[in-house]
């Protein structure tokens, strides 16, 4: 019998029985468990799963969606099926600063981000060129001091006749509107070029060379209102020293940046980060 593979992810309140139960679930539908991951918090008493499952091929998306419905209201879960062979839809924001932009292009060309780029925005033309070299849409969206609500209209437009499924800020540095981070909650990801909560802001790495710092980092966080304030995905550091001025500490956390920005983003196409309130679980 053919198969496809499946990955079911879920948040409830804790209480016994949540696996038995969906285990059950799957054994009579024929479905495989493949892999399995669970968190129980004791401080929200919350409780997290993730199951990449094989599934009998006469099963859709909509008929495991209507069947695991009531079991799911039953244990009053947030939940959501993903069908493997959809290749999450990126659509990448950048600035200036281009190579995390270019280090994510490489590897989805590679082979290595298994998702579907089918645009590219910025508020300067620089990385026209790039996008073309990839054969990928490019849309220069430049912001005036009047033109803000317009600018962020247009790529909600586009995120919309693109079906996007994920905006990634690749050094995008333009603050989003209140009203842009509501429409992109939870499928906005964003690289701050420091080690949060340290050095919030645009400049952190002459802030962080101000402050003295022996290491310094990058963060990739979900995207709120609240400047540099949303849920961390993934962090990382290197050691720096009293002799690298800030260009050296900028040209050092490149590195960084693109590990980690591509780390979190392979992360969340691959269904392995749920929301825990301010925080995240991300099964590896
Ligand atoms: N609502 C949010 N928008 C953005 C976030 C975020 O967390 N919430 N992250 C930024 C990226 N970023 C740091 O990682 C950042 C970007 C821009 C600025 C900033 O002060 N920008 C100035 C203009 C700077 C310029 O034009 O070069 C501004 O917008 O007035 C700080 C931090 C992406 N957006």
């Amino acid at each position: 019998m053919q198969h496809n593979d499946y990955i079911l992810t879920l948040a409830c309140p804790d209480t016994t029985g949540i696996v038995y139960h969906v285990s059950g679930f799957l054994y009579e539908r024929g479905c495989n468990i493949l892999d399995s991951a669970q968190f129980g918090d004791d401080q929200t008493q919350r409780f997290f799963l993730r199951m990449h499952v094989d599934v009998p091929s006469h099963e859709t998306l909509d008929s495991l969606r209507n069947a695991f419905a009531p079991l799911a209201a039953r244990f009053h879960m947030d939940w959501q099926w993903h069908d493997c062979r959809h290749k999450p839809r990126l659509l990448i924001a950048v600035s200036k600063a281009g190579h995390c932009l270019n280090d994510l292009l490489f590897r989805w060309k590679s082979g290595q981000l298994a998702v579907e780029i089918p645009a590219i925005v910025s508020n300067h033309p620089d990385f026209a060129p790039l996008a073309a070299n990839y054969g990928i849409p490019f849309y220069h969206l430049p912001l005036q001091a009047d033109n803000k609500a317009q600018q962020e209209q247009r790529l909600l437009e586009i995120a919309a006749q693109e079906k996007i499924d994920l905006v990634v800020l690749a050094r995008y540095m333009q603050i989003l509107s209140d009203e842009l981070c509501r429409a992109l909650a939870g499928k906005a990801i964003n690289i701050h070029h420091s080690f949060l909560p340290s050095f919030k802001g645009a400049k952190p790495y002459y802030q962080a060379h101000d402050r003295g710092v022996k290491l310094i980092g990058a963060t990739a966080h979900y995207v709120t209102a609240a400047l540099d304030e949303g849920p961390i995905i993934e962090q990382d550091v290197a050691r720096v020293d009293h002799a690298m001025d800030p260009e050296t500490l900028t040209a050092i956390g490149r590195d960084v940046e693109c590990l980690v920005l591509a780390r979190a983003v392979k992360w969340h196409c691959e269904q392995r980060v749920l929301l825990n309130g301010q925080r995240t679980i991300v099964f590896k």
